[in-house]
């Protein structure tokens, strides 16, 4: 099994001087082709920095992180743009531009890559049916429903099948009912194109769907299990002791 991301003893801080404060510690975590991992937590316990620092969106300092074999801790500007191009985006605000259709958000994101634009606009209609918009193509994301909106970047966020999807509290924003259809699109979808999903949230209803469940702490990420998903039997062991915990 690959690893899609390797993190060795990294340490995170913010600020400088008599201001620095240590956010993460000695995080170590193995995330590996194909595989959703869910990582929950109390508020301010350090998720998001993490998500971003995987995401090659803010430069680790210390340790050692990989992303699809890229060492990020002393990456280059090149090197990082080079990395996002690989990574899907989805946060809990949806982020979507209120002056694009559900079509344009979509083709804005595979516009990054080398396509033709017969070929993006084709394939942006076609994820948007893929997580049943079909009838919402045209629709700008004030016509759209919260869930319908989270569908739209969810499209955005596959449509140029990236290995890895990281998602921010995807279903903060939703209803039960369309939170559960959201992740269950995502997980569907990562299913067919094989990519993995780092999802971060404090939905204890969506669970399930992941193969692991890592949990953060005061920046100690904790409850790791590194045993690659073929080991399926340890994995739900796990999620059920957690679940019952959380
Ligand atoms: N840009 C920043 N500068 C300084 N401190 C920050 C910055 N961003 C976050 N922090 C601090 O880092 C800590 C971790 O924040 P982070 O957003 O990673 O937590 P989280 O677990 O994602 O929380 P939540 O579940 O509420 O989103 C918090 O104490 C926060 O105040």
């Amino acid at each position: 099994m690959k690893p899609i991301i390797e993190i060795h003893n990294l340490d995170f801080f913010f600020g400088q001087g008599a201001l620095k404060k240590q956010i993460l510690f000695n995080i170590h975590l193995t995330l590996y082709s194909g595989e959703i991992v869910i990582m929950k937590g109390p508020s301010g316990s350090g998720k998001t920095t993490l998500l971003t620092l995987m995401g090659g969106l803010r430069s680790p300092h210390s340790g050692s992180l990989k992303v699809l074999t890229q060492e990020l801790v002393g990456a280059n500007r090149r090197q990082m743009v080079k990395i996002r191009r690989n990574i899907g985006y989805i946060f809990q605000a949806h982020n979507l531009l209120n002056s694009l259709t559900a079509r344009q958000n979509v083709q804005m994101s595979i516009e990054l890559h080398p396509h033709s634009e017969k070929e993006a606009k084709q394939r942006s209609i076609d994820i948007l049916k893929a997580v049943g918009l079909e009838d919402h193509v045209n629709y700008y994301p004030a016509q759209l429903s919260g869930g319908q909106k989270q569908r739209v970047a969810i499209a955005r966020a596959l449509v140029s099948h990236p290995k890895l999807v990281l998602a921010d509290e995807p279903t903060a924003s939703l209803d039960s009912k369309s939170g559960r259809d959201v992740v269950e699109l995502m997980q569907k979808l990562a299913r067919e194109q094989g990519c993995s999903i780092l999802l971060v949230t404090h939905d204890n209803r969506i669970l399930d769907v992941a193969d692991r469940i890592v949990e953060m702490e005061d920046g100690h990420l904790t409850e790791q299990v590194v045993t690659p998903p073929t080991a399926k039997g340890s994995v739900t062991n796990h999620q059920i002791s957690l679940s019952a915990g959380g």
